[in-house]
């Protein structure tokens, strides 16, 4: 009898459930310590009880850990220096969404040559993660795959949902039951529409099909997740980062019934995908939180630490050192220079609000 399943499927692998991995690579209390102090700290910057610009800062995507540990170095020593006015929380993106076809990111395909060894690519996710949280330095992330999170979610204090799943209902339910601060970023189009509907969404509980500890398939039940923001990316309109945009965008969140919390990616579209842009983004964004728009909690930025990016070739170990291999990022000089700008910016601004108490 013919098979009517299974037509398209080339073979299936078993892999390590997520209890035995973070077993065998447990969070160190160093970096327990940071990440819920880092949610923490979200938590209030959402709230309002926190006034510091939180900037979500670094690679598109890792695909090398040397080069991504030596910027985690970088970045938590300016994170601490800057700490009075800023929330630096690191870019550590380990699943890239493709507009068609193209590399996966790390965990996807670790070797970065079509072998697709996901449990090598979990495995150096949750090591490096743990690596930058024992540096004092937060963590952010796509979260992309729905079964993911099982694995690298409790070494992560920032999540975001990306401009490709912000609409998804299975996205949606699995922030419902994220234990960080989720951001939604607006649809390629540029519509900020779906993400506040996928807040409305995701603050609700769900039940929804999952994994759980074991590996098991499962019914998992959900409280939502309150902790949420708006992203503006820009989208095929063009940036959507001028006061205006963020006016308008601060309103329909209001009008919907939700607190106007706003980061502003400073590339993709905001930048037009180059990576250049991103300074006067920055510039132009910062100079509004200045100018007293409380509704804008944070910005991003795709930074590394050589400026550009490079194509995937056959061969991966002819890479260069410290170039993104997706999205065209910053190098370190261009990053330093904003960051210390911001927090120069908002040493004023909250120097003007403790004057005024
Ligand atoms: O942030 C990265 C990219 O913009 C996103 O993954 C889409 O990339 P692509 O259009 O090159 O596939
Ligand atoms: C893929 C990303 O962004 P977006 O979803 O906005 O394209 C990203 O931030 O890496």
């Amino acid at each position: 009898m013919a098979s009517t399943q299974d037509i398209h499927v080339r073979g299936t692998v078993p892999l390590v459930s997520p209890v035995d991995l973070k077993q065998q690579l447990p969070a160190s209390d160093e970096s327990i310590d940071c990440i819920l102090n880092s949610r923490q700290m979200v938590g209030k910057i959402l709230s309002g009880e926190d006034q510091r610009l939180m900037l979500i800062v670094g690679p598109c995507s890792i695909h090398d850990e040397k080069s991504a540990l030596e910027y985690a170095e970088r970045l938590a020593k300016l994170a601490q220096e800057l700490s009075d006015t800023l929330l630096i929380i690191m870019r550590v993106y380990f699943e890239k969404p493709r507009t068609t076809v193209g590399w996966k990111g790390l965990i996807n395909d670790p070797h970065m040559n079509g072998t697709f060894d996901i449990e090598q690519g979990l495995r150096r996710a949750r090591t490096l993660l743990i690596q930058t949280t024992e540096m004092q330095l937060p963590t952010a992330t796509e979260m992309l795959d729905p079964i993911t999170p099982q694995y690298t979610a409790d070494l992560v204090s920032w999540a975001s949902i990306g401009a490709r799943t912000t609409e998804s209902q299975t996205h949606r339910q699995m922030a419902s039951g994220l234990s960080m601060p989720v951001g939604y970023k607006n649809a390629t189009d540029g519509n900020p529409a779906i993400a506040i509907q996928a807040m409305q969404s995701s603050q609700s509980p769900h039940s929804f099909l999952g994994i759980d500890e074991q590996g098991q398939t499962c019914i998992i039940n959900t409280t939502g997740n309150s902790l949420a923001h708006l992203i503006l990316r820009g989208g095929r309109s063009g940036p959507n980062f001028s006061a205006e945009h963020v006016e308008k965008a601060g309103q329909a969140m209001i009008d919907a019934g939700l607190k106007p919390n706003i980061v502003v990616d400073c590339s993709h579209a905001n930048s037009n995908k180059d990576h250049e842009q991103q300074i006067p983004a920055f510039r132009d964004v910062l100079k509004q939180r200045v100018a007293g728009n409380t509704q804008i909690i944070g910005m991003m930025l795709e930074s590394n630490l050589c400026a550009g990016n490079q194509s995937l070739s056959d061969d991966p170990s002819a890479l260069e050192y410290g170039v993104s291999i997706t999205d065209a990022c910053l190098d370190w000089d261009q990053t330093e220079v904003l960051l210390r700008e911001a927090a120069a910016a908002m040493s004023q601004v909250l120097g003007q609000s403790a004057s005024a108490t």
